[in-house]
């Protein structure tokens, strides 16, 4: 079965003086979920806010009933050390940890003294975030090669498959650039081989470019200039999960 259609406005272009409600009044709008990009200034070069903030917007909107259910806070984090962050980012409200598959890798750097296997490897680390609680993503940079995601996803146990794989359309970093429907190709290879999966994009999405992510097979959108730059943001969410319930309908 095709996994569900998912807006997830990006946060990251609310009014952050005025988050909390920007981000109730975006459900009320009709996202599912919210997309919540924890950047360190490190891993990315832009910060953002940590767990307190998070603490703060969660006060403000509903806890999910259900796993991937109304109101998931879907944590992007665009950090060095993904692994150390995990308790704390539960802890404020996050639904779904979703780490970058480079940082996994380079982070055996940082913070010597932590020498668990879950600091480096990318299957650990998803079996960490579960054994916390937590549905647990895994992200790529455009820079990278959706390769890397077959061990990942073919050899893995239950506890060490992700919940859902983002394909990143920007370089990671800043809300409003322009998307890269180059990185397509990576969300096809993956539909075609998982039907069932759930496949983020993220970067550059509205109504311009929606319909060739949907049509690749994205079915986890995120849009932040799109929803919280619109008039009518309804109208926007609306549009994006069209799109994709329609290529759903399709196939
Ligand atoms: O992860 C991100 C940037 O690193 C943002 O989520 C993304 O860029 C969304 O912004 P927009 O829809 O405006 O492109």
């Amino acid at each position: 079965m095709a996994p569900k259609t998912i807006i997830a406005p990006s946060i990251l272009s609310a009014d952050f003086g005025n988050l909390g409600h920007d981000c109730a009044r975006t459900i009320g709008h009709g996202a599912d979920w919210l997309h919540v990009d924890i950047m360190d200034g490190h891993f990315v070069p832009n910060i953002t806010f940590g767990p307190p903030v998070v603490a703060k917007i969660r006060g403000h909107v509903e806890k999910p009933t259900e796993h991937h259910g109304r109101g998931t806070f879907d944590c992007h984090m665009m950090i060095a050390e993904p692994k150390k962050w995990v308790k704390e980012f539960k802890k404020a409200g996050c639904d779904l940890y979703c780490f970058h598959y480079e940082a996994a890798f380079s982070s055996a750097a940082e913070n010597p003294e932590d020498t668990s296997d879950e600091k480096t490897n990318p299957k650990a680390l998803i079996r960490y975030i579960h054994d916390q609680g937590l549905l647990a993503g895994i992200a790529i940079k455009p820079d990278t090669s959706v390769d890397v995601l077959w061990d990942i996803l073919e050899n893995a146990d239950e506890k060490e498959l992700p919940d859902m794989v983002l394909i990143m359309t920007v370089h990671p970093g800043f809300g409003g650039q322009k998307f890269m429907a180059s990185e397509l190709p990576k969300v096809q290879a993956l539909r075609e081989k998982y039907p069932e999966l759930n496949i983020e994009v993220d970067g550059g999405l509205g109504p311009g470019t929606i319909d060739q992510a949907a049509d690749a097979g994205a079915n986890v959108i995120v849009a932040g200039s799109a929803v919280f730059g619109a008039n009518d943001p309804s109208e926007v969410i609306a549009l994006l999960r069209k799109s994709v319930d329609d290529r759903k309908a399709r196939i």
